[in-house]
């Protein structure tokens, strides 16, 4: 399964930078980039109406190459100047063609509150996430267990970062929940078959918490999209391709917000 894949990778690429940087090295980058309010990234979110969180990917393994134009700094600053609440930024190397280097510059030109979108199977990543300049990380249900979560919740909260736990089913969300998540994105995208069913957050909603800052994740291409999201009563929306496919993406944004 594709996940695995990107765990695996994951696991061999920290083991690599490890040799590089100690966990005691990383924890001293972790603590000494203070660029970031704490806990920014779930203040962002706990906005009025609808929040958007607007991605940076180049790739997916679901669509390979989705632009080969990679501005990833002017791509972060028109989001900006659009309105995005959070960016994403992809740093997985392999099948996203994301890269740490990314988020690092990005973080030093924008203000807006940095998701770091990756396949978090260590804790190390947390740590390497703030020296980033990230306000936030991903954690996934699918990838880890609900006591792991907890664990990776704790490191997060020391660190005054926000975890994005993702579920994609009734039983990933009551392990988010067990967890102690206080932010959860529902995937619509099926990641055993890629296959997207934008009605998914939108049906699952209802075995969240009303405290719960919900997540719409993948698959929203339109204003109508939305609205279906945002009536359903979720507190944001993650938008990667449809943003990445713009030519005028500042244009895209407004007008999935429903401003033009
Ligand atoms: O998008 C994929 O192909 C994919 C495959 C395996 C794991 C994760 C994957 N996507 C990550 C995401 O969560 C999306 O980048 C994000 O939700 C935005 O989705 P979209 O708006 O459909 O680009």
């Amino acid at each position: 399964m594709i996940l695995d894949e990107l765990a695996n990778s994951a696991r061999k690429r920290i083991a690599e930078q490890k040799k590089r940087f100690s966990l005691e090295e990383m924890k001293e980058l972790a603590k000494s980039n203070n660029t970031n309010t704490p806990f920014a990234f779930e203040k962002a979110l706990r906005k009025e109406g609808l929040a958007f969180i607007c991605e940076v990917k180049k790739a997916s393994p679901s669509k390979s190459i989705i632009t080969q134009d990679f501005p990833y700094l002017e791509i972060a600053k028109e989001y900006e100047q659009g309105g995005a609440d959070c960016i994403s930024v992809l740093t997985e190397p392999t099948k996203f063609l994301g890269r740490d280097e990314y988020l690092a510059e990005i973080s030093k030109q924008v203000k807006s509150p940095l998701l770091r979108k990756d396949f978090t199977v260590d804790a190390y990543m947390i740590y390497q996430a703030k020296a980033l300049g990230a306000s936030a990380v991903l954690l996934i249900c699918a990838l880890l267990e609900t006591d792991t979560l907890k664990q990776y919740i704790k490191v997060c909260d020391n660190l005054g970062l926000s975890a994005l736990v993702e579920a994609h089913d009734e039983t990933e969300i009551a392990s988010a929940v067990k967890a102690g998540a206080r932010i959860i994105g529902v995937n619509n995208r099926n990641l055993k078959d890629f296959t997207v069913d934008i009605q998914n957050c939108v049906r699952l909603k209802r075995y969240i918490p009303k405290d719960v800052i919900t997540i719409g994740e993948s698959g929203i291409k339109t204003a109508t999209d939305i609205a279906k999201i945002r009536d359903a009563g979720l507190d944001a929306v993650l938008i990667g391709e449809t943003l990445m496919r713009a030519n005028d993406k500042k244009k895209e944004l407004e007008a999935l917000k429903g401003e033009l």
